[in-house]
């Protein structure tokens, strides 16, 4: 959703967040700026260019409009069905991460410049923030799911942000489903996505809800399951919430045919809040969804400014699965769905895609309680990502940069939740001492899995 909802301000200004903000995102902006410039090139092309030209976007792209064909000729690296032949060339021997907070029992890295193809749930469990499921709904209801998307997807549309000097569009087309009535016109006339309003919000479709809890069982058995196996000491995550996932919201994006994509990027968290899980159905052609861990790294050290420092994973996603991302995977790992050279056309869905996003929407973070900016809009909310100085730590600023013609504000708070994610302003359940006292939430949370309709 967020890859084109979101980005790296212009960094001109002697603002806190300018300060103390990470640096990351640039690259995978840029990457995006250049993805969306030049929808024929790979995005290892493009990086390649990037690179080469000190990351100017401007000097990359006269370049490539230079060697258009010399470049568009080079393979692409992305294929539906990745070609490898054992996971023993990853194998390490060392844990992928010694935070105590990505899967302990990862053993295998995927290394520098490689792409790691996994297919089995087990290995996805745990090499990955994800866990995924198969064949998830009766035949027939994804059928009836798929066919709905597609009669729906036909009006979708693609974003346009502003991104630097430049209008961008995304390179897929989206749109959004909430329940009610009154979600929707929260959502039209109170909710901003970087700075913006969204302009085609709709009401959930008789299939999106049918769909419903199914999913939520689910996803809440699974997150029970990853914190009992990955988790260090079987517990949820600090900030995560220890309530039942509850979906409130759909975001479905529609890829149609293989060029369309989305680039590396995280999910905002500004409406979800910390640690947030995201039940992910695929449907139609078959996709590859890939992973790549964010690395911290010292503020002097340039070394680990490779995006592509530890290679990537990809996990394919057939017709009819469910992909859950995990409490982990926003604050410490980017997604993108790559560009495809070939794809297998799908019986009922030809060449494209349908995927949805279930998101629980928490009704502390709606926009009449959260900071806004000196523009005068809600704030988006942000993670220290990769500057080991700060790392995890939350904040809001301002994303009125990224409304054509608009620019941004200096506008920079660091956010306050407790260890169970709620914000600060929460009265009723913020817990100031929270952590200190020992008590382990999960003790709280019981069996809360949907007991559900089907
Ligand atoms: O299409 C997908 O599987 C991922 C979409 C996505 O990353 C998003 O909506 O944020
Ligand atoms: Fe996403």
């Amino acid at each position: 959703m967020e890859t084109f909802l979101k980005g790296k301000k212009r960094k001109a200004t002697s603002t806190p967040e300018s300060t103390r903000d990470d640096d990351n995102e640039s690259t995978d902006v840029k990457l995006a700026i250049m993805a969306s410039l030049f929808p024929d090139f790979s995005q290892e092309a493009l990086l390649d260019t990037l690179l080469a030209h000190d990351g100017s976007v401007e000097a990359a792209s006269a370049s490539l409009n230079d060697r258009r064909p010399e470049v568009a000729k080079k393979p692409r690296s992305s294929r539906v069905v990745g070609s490898q032949t054992s996971l023993k060339f990853f194998a390490t021997g060392l844990p992928v991460s010694g935070d105590g907070v990505s899967p302990k029992k990862a053993k295998l890295l995927s290394k520098k410049g490689t792409t790691l193809h996994l297919y089995d749930p087990d290995d996805i469990a745990q090499h990955t923030p994800c866990s995924i499921i198969h064949n998830f709904l009766p035949p027939d209801e994804a059928k009836e799911l798929l066919l709905e998307m597609l009669e729906e997807s036909k009006s979708f549309e693609k974003i346009t942000f502003k991104l630097f000097d430049n209008v961008v569009s995304s390179p897929h087309t989206s749109t959004f489903y909430v329940e009610t009535e009154e979600e929707l016109n929260k959502q039209r006339y109170e909710y901003f996505y970087n700075g913006a309003r969204l302009t085609d919000v709709r009401k959930i479709t008789p299939q999106l809800l049918r769909v419903k809890p199914r999913v939520q069982r689910c996803v809440n058995e699974e997150i029970q399951k990853r914190i009992k196996t990955q988790y260090p000491d079987g517990k949820k995550l600090k900030y995560q919430s220890p309530d039942e996932w509850s979906p409130n919201a759909a975001f479905v994006n529609c890829y149609s045919g293989g060029k369309e994509n989305v680039g590396y990027h995280s999910d905002q968290l500004t409406y979800l809040g910390p640690r947030a899980v995201i039940g992910s159905l695929s449907l139609g052609v078959a996709r590859e969804f890939r992973v790549r861990r964010i690395l911290p790294r010292d503020v002097e050290d340039s070394s680990s400014e490779d995006p592509d420092a530890e290679g990537q994973i990809a996990i394919h996603l057939p017709h009819n699965s469910l992909l859950v991302m995990h409490a982990e995977m926003q604050e410490e790992w980017k997604h993108s769905i790559a560009p495809a050279t070939a794809i297998d056309p799908h019986p009922i869905a030809g060449n494209r895609r349908i995927n949805v996003t279930y998101r629980d929407y928490r009704p502390s973070l709606q926009p009449k309680f959260t900071p806004r900016c000196n523009c005068g809009i809600p704030a988006v909310l942000k993670v220290v990502q990769k500057k080991k100085e700060n790392w995890g730590k939350y904040f809001w600023m301002c994303y009125g940069g990224y409304v054509p013609g608009k620019e941004n504000c200096a506008f920079f708070q660091w956010a306050k939740f407790d260890d169970d994610g709620n914000p600060s302003w929460d009265k009723g359940r913020y817990k100031k001492s929270s952590g200190k006292l020992g008590v382990d939430p999960l003790l709280r949370r019981g069996q809360t899995v949907d007991k559900g309709t089907s």
